[in-house]
């Protein structure tokens, strides 16, 4: 595994300051993508935080046909069910723009076993990114969010999902409800990986997150460390005691 490249910690004011500097990111390496390689690869992550994010996406002039989406987690439930986060996404962004369903890569979670539907989105990505079991593609921007338990994508504390790390995607848990998730190493790999966390019931967690020393598996957005650029952008109410 390579060294950190660069990890940035921002506080912003307050949400919507996160959000434009997030957007204003995003644009940037999705130019960068677009000279270098022609398409750019994005890895999406659901839950509140980032709604309002996709919102001022899908009021872009961009050129949709180079994009291209993925999920860094899904909950295990049909693609209309009111937790599913890629029927988040598409409301509020994919469905308002003009992308081709054919780059929208959501998980699948239509097998009645969720480690085939792991090992299934699993092989899309190796066939999109043509790469091997030994070789972890990168993609451009995994999106991530953090969870008051200091869980990331589906990735909880104190579950079998953190010690894969010779996979891709694995099947998560929590409380029971089954999903599927990118595995840490898999985050590690891609060129920008990109936190967004507000509110004051993420500090406590953040704190240990942040901490010198700290149980990894109690406190899973510790295993993040990738390869490319780290962004960790926060707002007044979740970061600053980091600052202070
Ligand atoms: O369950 C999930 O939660 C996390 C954090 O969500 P937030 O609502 O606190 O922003 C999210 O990053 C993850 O993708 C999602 O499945």
């Amino acid at each position: 595994m390579g060294l950190v490249m660069s990890k940035n910690i921002e506080v912003l004011s307050d949400k919507n300051a996160l959000i434009a500097r997030a957007l204003q990111l995003i644009l940037s390496r999705m130019k960068t993508a677009i000279q270098q390689r022609g398409l750019f690869t994005i890895a999406l992550s659901g839950g509140s935080t980032p709604k309002p994010l996709y919102e001022v996406i899908a009021q872009q002039q961009l050129p949709w046909d180079k994009i291209h989406v993925f999920w860094g987690d899904e909950r295990y439930v049909p693609p209309h069910h009111p937790d599913s986060n890629q029927l988040m996404a598409r409301n509020v962004w994919l469905s308002k723009v003009g992308i081709p369903e054919e780059n929208i890569h959501s998980m699948p979670t239509n097998d009645s076993e969720p480690r085939i539907a792991a090992a299934k989105y699993e092989q899309h990505l190796q066939d999109f990114f043509r790469s091997t079991s030994e070789n972890f593609p990168a993609l451009d921007i995994v999106l991530l969010g953090m969870g008051d338990d200091a869980h990331t994508a589906s990735l909880f504390p104190q579950t079998e999902a953190l010690s894969v790390d010779n996979r891709l995607i694995t099947v998560g848990h929590k409380d029971g409800n089954m999903r599927l998730t990118f595995t840490y190493p898999f985050i590690n790999a891609a060129r920008c990986v990109m936190f967004i966390v507000g509110g004051v019931n993420k500090r406590s967690a953040l704190a240990k997150v942040f901490a010198p020393e700290a149980d990894n598996y109690q406190y899973p957005s510790r295993l993040i460390k990738p390869q490319g650029e780290l962004w960790w952008l926060l707002d007044e109410a979740a970061g600053s005691e980091l600052t202070s």
